[in-house]
């Protein structure tokens, strides 16, 4: 296997639109090196069209520059399927004292109803008189769409890399209807007085929960520092215009056997400006166990609970609900909820 640089972006045209014999089997081997080499990897040539890209890094920009009244009317804490504003302070990671300095916003498949209490049901807009349909639901949902294909791509192309030829048929084992999490986030600049033990800035290290992960770093605003064994040290990754970081989660490592890693990182901003960055998260069907035959779990855990096992110690802090309490809630506050 060729030694791959951490940072190498892959062109995944050849994947996606091949002209010519070996196309696609050459992205494939490219990712796969990447993800055994680093867990980690760059991609351009995806097809989310740069407007998409543009035009949600500005949405963004609108809905944190809201009043912090206006935001925190739409917090994901009060919401059954987690959608919605996190505010800076919200999330704590591993081994830290203080929570994290970004602020975000989630969005996933969006449903009529709460389906399924903590995973399926409608999405939290802002209200219109607030920001327009054009000015944040429109072109946040465009970019959900197109980073939803994105993810499914990836996801192929990671398939075939751990060896299965017929990657259609291993996804819909687990992709009937898949949680898959867009976050929006704000990361203020690094504060510049000396830092209390264990707040550095934005994200702290940590790994992701799940799948895939596509980052999308405003250009120009870099913050993302990956975790490299190799060099024993953190390797920061630039924000270029239409490229996408992509990384694995801890499931797929699990659902490996840990052929692809789960890579360490971070995400630090160093300059004076705010920081946007667009993360997608692509999962699987929340009560799936490990659909691959690469690795067996005897704890037989499901997404879903793999989720719960992180998210409540990450958001602990304000005591998470649990599954069961969400369908309390929701007749608490007189929603519908179709499960019970
Ligand atoms: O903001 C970033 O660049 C990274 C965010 C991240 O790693 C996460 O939200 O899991
Ligand atoms: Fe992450």
């Amino acid at each position: 296997m060729p030694a791959r640089n951490i940072l190498e972006v892959i062109d995944i045209s050849g994947y996606l639109n091949p002209q010519a014999p070996g196309d696609k089997e050459r992205v494939i081997t490219q990712v796969g090196d990447a993800c055994r080499q680093h867990s980690f990897f760059q991609v351009k040539g995806h097809g989310v069209p740069l407007a998409t890209q543009r035009k949600v890094i500005e949405s963004s920009q609108k809905l944190f520059n809201l009043p912090r009244e206006d935001k925190l009317d739409l917090s994901f804490l009060k919401n059954v399927v987690r959608r919605g504003y996190e505010q800076s302070g919200d999330s704590v990671r591993d081994g830290d004292v203080l929570p994290d300095l970004k602020e975000s916003f989630f969005v996933g498949r969006e449903e009529p109803v709460i389906e399924e209490p903590g995973w399926h049901g409608p999405n939290v807009w802002p209200d219109s008189t607030v920001l327009s349909e054009d000015e944040f639901r429109g072109p946040v949902w465009e970019y959900y769409e197109a980073t939803n294909r994105l993810g499914r791509i990836i996801y192929e192309i990671l398939l075939q890399g751990l060896g299965y030829e017929s990657p259609e048929d291993v996804l819909a084992r687990f992709t009937k209807k898949p949680v898959v999490t867009l976050k929006l986030i704000r990361t203020p600049p690094a504060p510049t007085t000396s830092q209390p033990r264990g707040q550095k800035s934005g994200t702290e290290a940590h790994t992701d929960f799940g799948g895939v992960g596509c980052l999308l770093q405003q250009p120009g605003h870099d913050g993302l520092e990956i975790w490299s064994d190799e060099k024993n040290g953190w390797v920061a990754v630039p924000a270029v215009e239409d490229v996408f970081a992509i990384n694995i989660g801890d499931m797929i490592e699990k659902w490996s056997g840990g052929e692809y890693r789960s890579v360490k990182h971070r995400a630090v901003n160093r300059s004076a400006l705010d920081r946007i960055s667009c993360a997608t998260f692509w999962l699987g069907d929340v009560h799936v166990t490990n659909p691959l035959e690469l690795a067996s779990d005897p704890d037989e855990e499901t997404v879903g609970e793999q989720l719960y096992r992180r998210f409540r110690k990450q958001y602990g802090l304000w005591g998470v609900m649990e599954p069961a309490d969400y369908s309390r809630a929701c007749k608490a506050e007189n929603v519908t909820c179709v499960v019970q």
